[in-house]
């Protein structure tokens, strides 16, 4: 094989509460992940020259061994001396240090389409204990679905799957350093917990809304400190009809969870015409399996 096209899917995290710090700086967490189809393209093609190239359509994403995807490439070919380069081509869609997991999910896709291309014969579970070493959520990345999220992010239980709705994304025009946000969150005691056992119960039960209700994001006041236009657009959603609205990961993106789309294409104007947010997608819960 050749030539692979890939889907690196995004992520939004439903829950995300953090239970303590390590010793080497890393937090124990407990979240419930979802992918979202909202992905970038990622092309793998096998090159008799030797090494990695990589392009992408943003200019400012670093195309040396700063770009997660490279790094991911060079994990496997350095550990199975493999001889033949890779030229990977990202086609990049999911907004960019967002909370939206989009590095960590074009290295998941680079582990997952090297292991066929290269026929390396690793199983899921001997990808994602390679994925850990690159970043804690791309062995989520490579698992997808509706998963609860332990340890550093990396201890995966699979979960009911999240019934289907519309989802909102909306990416306001400011980056956000996901180290600093655990950093800053150190600095007080967390009395606001969210209610992690809630998501699971709607889970179970099937029920959108008791999922909806119980969403929380411990990190959110760090994040909409900083810049409260995240709660702003959590406000505008909400009023448009969302069962609820919540910043993704160490944001700032804030998603929007919808059972009908005319509200979801109501709420996504409004967030344009307030000039809240420019990159602002109306997409879906994701529940297939990889193939
Ligand atoms: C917050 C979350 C929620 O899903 O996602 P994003 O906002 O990045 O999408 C994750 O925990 C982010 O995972 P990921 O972005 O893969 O983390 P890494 O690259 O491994 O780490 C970036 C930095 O975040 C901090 N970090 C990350 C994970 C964790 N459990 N505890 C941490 O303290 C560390 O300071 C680390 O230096
Ligand atoms: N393939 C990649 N895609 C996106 N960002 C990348 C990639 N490789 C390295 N980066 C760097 O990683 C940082 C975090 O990116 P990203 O994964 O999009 O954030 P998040 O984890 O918050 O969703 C960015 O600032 C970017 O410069």
């Amino acid at each position: 094989m050749r030539y692979l096209k890939l889907k690196s899917l995004a992520k939004i995290n439903l829950g995300l509460d953090v239970l303590g710090r390590r010793e080497n700086g890393y937090h124990d967490v407990r979240m419930v992940m979802q992918t979202i189809y909202l992905y970038d393209d990622v092309t793998l093609r096998r090159t008799e020259e030797p090494g990695i190239r990589i392009q992408t359509n943003l200019f400012y994403l670093p195309v040396n061994e700063n770009n997660i995807a490279y790094k991911a490439a060079k994990l496997l070919i350095d550990e199975f001396d493999i001889q033949d380069g890779v030229s990977i081509t990202l086609d990049k869609h999911i907004p960019v240090a967002a909370g939206l997991a989009g590095g960590s999910s074009n290295a998941a896709a680079v582990l997952f389409g090297m292991n066929k291309m290269f026929a390396l014969g690793l199983s899921e579970q001997e990808l994602m204990d390679r994925g850990v070493k690159l970043g804690a959520d791309v062995p989520y990345c490579l698992m997808r679905g509706t998963v609860l999220a332990e340890g550093i992010g990396e201890e995966l239980t699979r979960l009911p799957q999240m019934p289907n709705c519309y989802v909102l994304i909306a990416k306001p025009p400011i980056s956000v350093s996901t180290k600093m946000v655990y950093e800053k969150l150190d600095s007080g005691e967390i009395t606001d917990h969210p209610d992690i056992d809630g998501i699971l119960q709607g889970l179970s039960e099937q029920s959108l809304e008791k999922v909806a209700a119980s969403m929380g994001n411990v990190l959110e006041r760090v994040t909409i400190g900083e810049y409260p236009v995240i709660e702003e657009i959590k406000n505008v959603m909400k009023a448009h009809g969302a069962l609820n609205a919540m910043m993704s990961g160490s944001g700032p993106t804030v998603f929007g969870l919808f059972r009908d789309r005319r509200m979801a294409r109501e709420a996504q104007k409004a967030i344009r015409d307030r000039e809240l947010a420019k990159q602002v997608y109306i997409t879906n819960i994701h529940n297939a399996r990889r193939k």
